[in-house]
């Protein structure tokens, strides 16, 4: 149920699917703001938070943080953009996550990247990042035009400490386990879309056309894909 016209979105996927590279496009496609829940807890980490620093050992094990950290952190970040439509990625990963955000707001829809995991572990530990804006980029798939500058502000990337093989394997079983579930869960309230395939740019044409239809015209930035 569309709310006020505002349009209220989560996109899933295991670790390296896609999600932060599908979110990009979104939100230059419709102007929806992103919120990035990994993005938040790194930027908590950086500034040295006291929230951030007990996060850090679980994140760089590969296991999620609390349930209750990360739902108070996204809900008020929310509530913040009460106004706004949004495009939340990485939130919620466990059930108790999903009835917290469904206890506040109703999500609209659900994009669930279907990418088989043999596909991702490779992708994870090529992935090159830029902390502080989140922006992601890939030796094949995406290289900075510069190596190991980001295109945007010239400034060093770096690669994420969670993204080695040990960790990122911890990340595909927490995932299964804790994950998975909330697929379920937004599948049995008839939310769900999924979209399967080994290639971000052969999915994201078919994640267009399908937000292109649920989202209103007037909220629409640019109608290419
Ligand atoms: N080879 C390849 N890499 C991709 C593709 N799509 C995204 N990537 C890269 O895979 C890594 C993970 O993607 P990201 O969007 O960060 O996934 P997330 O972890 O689900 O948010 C990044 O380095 C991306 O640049 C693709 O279709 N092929
Ligand atoms: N909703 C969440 N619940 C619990 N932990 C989370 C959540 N979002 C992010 N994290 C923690 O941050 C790490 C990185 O998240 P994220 O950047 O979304 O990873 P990826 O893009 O690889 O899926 C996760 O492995 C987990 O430890």
């Amino acid at each position: 149920m569309l709310v006020r016209n505002l349009f209220r979105a989560v996109i899933m996927g295991p670790p390296g699917s896609g999600k932060g590279t599908v979110s990009s496009r979104i939100r230059e496609s419709f102007g929806l703001q992103h919120l990035s829940s990994g993005d938040m807890l790194r930027a908590n980490i950086k500034a040295k938070s006291e929230l951030g620093l007990l996060m850090k050992s679980c994140i760089d094990q590969g296991q999620l943080v609390p349930d209750d950290v990360i739902s108070r952190l996204i809900l008020a970040s929310l509530r913040d953009m009460e106004k706004s439509s949004w495009l939340l990625d990485g939130f919620p990963r466990t059930v108790a996550q999903a009835e917290s955000l469904d206890g506040v707001f109703t999500v609209d829809t659900v994009i669930n990247l279907d990418v088989p995991f043999e596909t991702i572990k490779e992708r994870l530990t090529s992935r090159w990042v830029h902390l502080s804006s989140g922006r992601v980029y890939n030796i094949d798939f995406n290289p900075p035009r510069i190596p190991g500058l980001d295109d945007v502000t010239g400034e060093p990337l770096t690669q994420r400490d969670d993204d080695t093989p040990e960790t990122v394997t911890c990340r595909l079983k927490a995932y299964e386990t804790q994950t998975q579930p909330v697929l379920e869960y937004y599948r049995s309230k008839g939310v769900l879309a999924t979209f399967t395939g080994t290639e971000t740019n052969k999915i994201w044409p078919h994640v267009h056309a399908f937000l292109a239809k649920k989202i209103p015209q007037t909220q629409q930035v640019r109608g290419g894909v």
